[in-house]
């Protein structure tokens, strides 16, 4: 039975429902470590109701701790309003949360008591407090609702003890306590009575597809610090950093695109300082020009323009601007504050105006930071060595990151064996906006992570744990809450196209930047369930898994698997696609679902004939040799074809519908007939046409979903 999970005490609830059909009191009481209250508890549970609760958690969750707590509250209370006499419980803790008000009341009909703790409604959007470094219980008590001794009693449960309510608590700690109450955190760092000093800015380049971010990158690169203090190495770190003749430096990030920018933001974090949003000067503003304008506003991060490809004879950077200024960019030369460079990647023309324009950028930003105590970092990409294992690229944002510090990175956790600076030579710290790796990590985190450094082992394990654990909870919510919707699907909406998709990608920002791309095609209609991802190539368990659930592979900026892997998934029948391009992936897997979708079928009017005349031919029906009756009509709207349903009306009423049987036009039958033509028409076993009678030749059609791209870069399927 599982009493401790990383520090914090809890109990699983397949256990606990075990120990409630078999031993309840002795799950109790190792709980508590108390048998006499223990021992109390199992006539209290049932009493309380507490074993139907505990059972409708569901096997294979932990139970909160709270959720113990609270039983136990309850029961205390069951247990005083019965009778002192009888039980004769005089614990302290009886004493804590005893109500006396009601002992007449009949203890068996009392419903669950909810603690004294104010819970928060679990079907309100979760929330988020602000949590720092010396905030008290009383503190913590006011951001989460709940009470001074709940929180307390979870503090005790998490191995550490204050003596007032006003005693300072650890970040760390403060963020356990949330966590066990299922509250989202935000992490505040306090910079009061430290020294903080400028820093370099932190930029990522973005623009459309092949308007030269990489040409970009590399011409920068060329002058940067790798190139000229150490001969050229080639990079491999995603992030370098420009010195400029005054000594100011400038720190790109080396994932050019929106891909991982929002992967970083979704994580709220605060990476990117500046957006140089690139422009072809001979293509304009296009789909993801707005779309990267979309995402540095969403973020508030100030953009700099640098009109590319100005070397170009179709080169018009008046027309870029004139674009840029139309979708609302205050353009510095119109009159705003948003600074255009014109520049040639390949020609390296402009670079210094791009760097002195970031730097002015940043002058006005006026980036500092705290240069000492402990560091906060975030990640900006992932990835596993098979030598090294786990690495992390980060940016320091404040403080410095020392080599054998005890780290947690969002919710892995490690001690910092290494650390390297962008040309790979090792180095002890880390300062503000210096891209650096570090090794040492137990598990890959993901682009965004935050990295904190925390006091001792425990107390990472606690944090990862902790984390992982509220990690899983909302993804099962979110993967329940899918699961509902396909359940449940709204009475109008037609069949839902499943897709199980595995992703593999070469670093994690990337996977969840594809995973994330991928489910935004979801709709009522069609499910994207992303079944698995992984960083790396696509392997043979990647096919193994596919074909157990029906998946197509996706892999993004991976190299072609092996053959044997190939082999394995062509005789599996299992798609993979690998694709380098986000808009290209997302199009192919928008046509898969497209094929894939039955597509709804609806009847249409496809043509309508007015009856003229009516003729009749004795014993021509040929199975039952009765009599035919043929209606001569002309045809006044569309077309009619033959071996469609007829839909016969009589002053807008519907009194017969059946198929039609025999089409003709002067004695040859013809297939269809079409507008303002004569025709004679037989339906089977309609025997009652009149002058005068319209039918409607009914047509049914087969509308298969539609992948569509809008000009704004945004994708959907149509159904
Ligand atoms: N003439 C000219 N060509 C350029 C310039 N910058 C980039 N190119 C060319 O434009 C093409 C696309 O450049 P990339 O740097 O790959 O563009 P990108 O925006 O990184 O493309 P994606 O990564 O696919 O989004 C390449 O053929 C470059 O050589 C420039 O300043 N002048």
């Amino acid at each position: 039975m599982a009493w401790r999970v990383a520090g914090v005490k809890g109990i699983r609830t397949a256990s606990l429902s075990k120990a409630l059909s078999t031993s309840w009191d002795a799950a109790v009481s190792r709980f508590y470590s108390n048998d006499a209250v223990g021992s109390k508890f199992s006539l209290l549970s049932s009493m309380s109701g507490l074993s139907d609760k505990s059972k409708n958690l569901g096997v294979g969750k932990y139970l909160p701790i709270q959720h113990l707590i609270r039983c136990f509250h309850a029961s205390l209370e069951l247990l005083a309003r019965r009778s002192d006499e009888q039980f004769g419980l005089k614990t302290a803790k009886k004493e804590k949360y005893v109500k006396r008000e009601s002992r007449t009341q009949p203890p068996v009909e009392a419903p669950y008591v909810a603690p004294k703790v104010k819970r928060n409604n679990k079907s309100l959007p979760e929330r988020t407090i602000d949590i720092f470094d010396g905030m008290t219980i009383v503190e913590l008590a006011k951001r989460t609702g709940e009470s001074i001794s709940a929180l307390q009693d979870i503090l005790v449960n998490v191995g550490e003890t204050v003596d007032s309510e006003f005693d300072p608590l650890g970040i760390d700690i403060a963020e356990l306590i949330a966590m066990e109450i299922g509250v989202n955190v935000k992490r505040l760092h306090s910079n009061v009575g430290a020294e903080l000093l400028p820093r370099a800015p932190v930029v990522t380049v973005m623009g459309h597809v092949d308007h030269g971010k990489t040409s970009l990158l590399d011409a920068l690169r060329q002058t940067s610090l790798a190139a000229k203090e150490a001969g050229g190495i080639t990079q491999h770190i995603g992030a370098f950093v420009v010195r400029m003749p005054s000594g100011a430096s400038i720190t790109f990030l080396d994932t050019p695109g929106h891909a991982a920018f929002s992967a970083m933001r979704a994580r709220g974090a605060a990476v990117t300082d500046i957006v140089v949003l690139v422009v072809a000067a001979d293509d304009g503003v296009m789909p993801q020009t707005l779309e990267a304008m979309s995402h540095a506003k969403a973020a508030n991060v100030p953009i700099v323009v640098a009109i590319n490809k100005c070397d170009k004879p179709a080169a018009n950077p008046e027309r870029v601007k004139l674009q840029l200024a139309s979708e609302g960019l205050l353009l510095e030369e119109m009159g705003g504050d948003v600074q255009v460079v014109q520049v040639s990647a390949t020609q390296r023309i402009g670079l210094n105006d791009l760097e002195e324009a970031l730097l002015l950028q940043s002058e006005l930003m006026e980036l500092k930071a705290r240069i000492d105590g402990p560091a906060q970092a975030y990640v900006v990409e992932a990835r596993i060595d098979k030598g090294r294992g786990p690495f992390a690229t980060a940016i320091v944002k404040a403080g410095t990151l020392i080599c054998g510090q005890h780290v947690v990175v969002g919710a892995e956790w490690g001690r910092i064996r290494a650390i390297r600076d962008m040309v790979g030579k090792l180095t002890e710290k880390a300062r503000p906006a210096m891209p650096v790796e570090i090794e040492g990590l137990r598990g890959l985190p993901m682009a965004g992570d935050d990295v904190i450094v925390v006091e001792s082992e425990e107390r990472a394990r606690m944090l990862s744990a902790g984390r992982k654990k509220k990690l899983e909870k909302d993804r099962l919510q979110k993967v329940g809450e899918e699961r509902m919707e396909i359940a449940n699907p709204s009475e109008e909406a037609p069949e839902r196209v499943e897709m199980p998709i595995i992703v593999k990608a070469d670093v994690q920002g990337t996977v969840q930047a594809v995973t994330d791309a991928l489910r935004s095609l979801n709709s009522p209609q069609v499910f994207v369930n992303v079944v698995h991802v992984g960083v790396g190539p696509i392997s043979q368990s990647d096919v193994d898994l596919a074909q157990a659930c029906g998946a197509c592979i996706v892999g993004f900026n991976v190299r072609s698997p092996p053959n044997s892997v190939t082999l394995a998934a062509a005789r599996a029948c299992i798609k993979i696609k690998i694709h380098r391009v986000i808009y290209h992936l997302l199009e192919d897997i928008g046509n898969l679902i497209v094929e894939k979708a039955p597509g709804t079928s609806e009847t249409q009017v496809s043509g309508e004939a007015q009856v003229l005349n009516i003729f009749e031919i004795k014993g021509r029906s040929k199975s039952k040799g009765e009599d035919v009756k043929i209606a001569g009509c002309r045809v006044t709207d569309g077309h009619v074809t033959k071996s469609s349903t007829m839909r016969l009306l009589r002053s807008g009423e519907v009194v017969f519908e059946g198929r039609c049987v025999s089409l003709k036009q002067e004695k040859h039958d013809v297939e269809t007939v079409g507008k303002g033509n004569e025709c004679g028409l037989v339906i089977c076993d309609c025997h009652d046409f009149r002058i005068g009678d319209v039918i409607q030749c009914l047509e049914r059609i087969t509308r298969k979903p539609k992948f569509i791209s809008s000009d704004n870069g945004a994708v959907r399927i149509e159904c």
